[in-house]
């Protein structure tokens, strides 16, 4: 299922050849955010990550990132709440000028042995729009309510 539109923003994808026969990401309906990767290893060569583990998985894709966007690589909430799996540079950042083989940094928080086969949806890809700053060098910066105040000056509850 898919929310694109004549205006929506392309997505290039190369299939390597270790994805092939692997579905393109998608969208599994029709608002959802992330489109699902799969685990592009071999039929053979399933991973089997330990706890405490973390291992890279290969995806066999590319893309081409249109220009303003990043791809963000997030982890799938029901890896993470039934096997402690999640990504652990997450949301990882695909560039737009990023033109290798996408890739999910995996690691295993939870108790079990996880096992990765071919196909597996592992991760959610979402495209996001990104904005280049100006850098401007100041010696003061506005005052606010909030001034210097963080991690947990607001209270708890
Ligand atoms: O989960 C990820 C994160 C990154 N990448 C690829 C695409 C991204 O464009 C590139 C660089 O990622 P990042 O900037 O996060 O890593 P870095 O350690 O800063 O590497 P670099 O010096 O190459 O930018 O690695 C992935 O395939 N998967
Ligand atoms: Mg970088």
């Amino acid at each position: 299922m898919t929310a694109a539109s004549t205006t929506a923003p392309t997505l290039g994808i190369i299939r390597l050849e270790h994805s092939k026969g692997l579905e393109l990401p998608s969208y599994e309906t029709a608002g959802a955010s992330g489109m699902d990767l799969r685990a592009a290893v071999a039929e053979d060569r399933q991973i089997v990550l330990l706890p405490g583990r973390r291992t890279l998985v290969p995806t066999g894709l590319i893309f081409e990132i249109p220009h303003g966007y990043e791809v963000q690589i997030r982890p799938r909430s029901g890896l993470a709440a039934k096997f402690g799996i999640t990504c652990l540079n997450t949301p990882g950042t695909i560039d737009s000028d990023y033109r290798g083989e996408v890739k999910v940094l995996l690691i295993n928080l939870g108790d079990e042995d996880f096992r990765i086969e071919r196909g597996m949806r592992i991760a959610q890809a979402v495209l996001a729009p990104v904005a280049h700053a100006q850098i401007e060098e100041r010696s003061t910066v506005s005052e606010t309510a909030r001034g210097a105040g963080g991690f947990g000056s607001t209270g708890h509850a």
